[in-house]
C-alpha cells in the first residue's frame, strides 16, 4: 500500500491540516509562480477535455465540469456507473507526475483532470474510495487558475468541517484514513470567476 515517505512527512509537517482521522497537506506554490501560466495553458490546449454524462437518480445528466482521464495502458476506472478507458500520457502530465512522485515518494499511474469553466461548475460531496484505489489511497491534487473553495465534512460527525481555498499552483495531498472518514466537495460560487484546472493523481490497483 503506498504511503507518503518519512521525508515528505518531515519536510511538510507545517503544511498538514489539523483534521482528525485524516492526513491532509496543503502546499502552496508546488508549481512555481513562474511556470504556472505555461502549465495551465498547455493543459487547457493539449488535454482532450470532454463533457461527460453520468447517471443520477436514473437520469442522464451532464457533469458540471469538463473531465479527462489519463493512465498507464490497461488501467480503467469505474465511478457513477461509468467505466473510463484511459488516454495515453502526454509529456506535460508525465512531468507533473514525476515531480509528485519525487516529492511524496509515492508512485502514481493515473490522473483525473477537471476543468471548472466558471462558478457554476462544481463537484458534489464524495470520497475517493473506489475499490481500485485500495485501502488508504494517496491522492495528489494540483490546482491551476482561479482560486476556489474546497470543503471537507466528516462522514460520522457531520459538524466537523474544514474549509480551505485552493490557490493556483497548490498541492492538496490526501493520505492515510482521509477517504474513510471524510467527504469533500468543490461547491459552486455565485461570483464571476475564471476557469480552474484540477488534477488528481492516483494509483489504480489491478
Ligand atoms: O477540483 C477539486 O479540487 C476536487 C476534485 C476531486 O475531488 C476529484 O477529482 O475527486
Ligand atoms: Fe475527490
Amino acid at each position: 500500500m503506498p504511503v507518503v515517505s518519512p521525508d515528505f512527512e518531515q519536510n511538510y509537517a507545517s503544511c498538514q491540516l489539523p483534521m482528525q482521522d485524516a492526513q491532509v497537506y496543503l502546499i502552496p506554490d508546488f508549481i512555481s509562480k513562474e511556470t504556472q501560466p505555461q502549465v495551465q495553458q498547455a493543459l487547457e490546449e493539449q488535454v482532450a477535455w470532454r463533457q461527460e454524462k453520468i447517471r443520477m437518480f436514473g437520469r442522464q445528466v451532464e457533469q458540471p465540469r469538463l473531465t479527462a482521464w489519463y493512465a498507464d495502458a490497461g488501467k480503467s476506472y469505474t465511478y457513477s456507473g461509468l467505466t473510463w478507458e484511459p488516454l495515453l500520457w502526454i509529456p506535460q502530465l508525465l512531468a507533473l507526475k514525476a515531480d509528485l512522485e519525487q516529492v511524496t515518494g509515492v508512485p502514481f499511474n493515473s490522473v483525473l483532470l477537471n476543468l471548472y469553466r466558471h462558478g457554476q461548475d462544481s463537484m458534489g460531496w464524495h470520497a475517493d474510495d473506489e475499490p481500485e484505489l485500495g485501502q488508504n489511497p494517496v491522492i495528489a491534487s494540483l490546482s491551476l487558475g482561479q482560486d476556489r473553495t474546497f470543503s471537507f465534512r466528516h462522514r460520522q460527525q457531520k459538524d466537523l468541517k474544514q474549509q480551505l481555498v485552493l490557490p493556483s499552483g497548490s498541492l492538496l495531498l490526501m493520505a492515510g484514513t482521509t477517504q474513510h472518514f471524510w467527504h469533500h466537495q468543490l461547491p459552486k460560487t455565485a461570483k464571476a470567476v475564471q476557469p480552474r484546472i484540477n488534477l488528481t493523481f492516483r494509483f489504480i490497483h489491478g
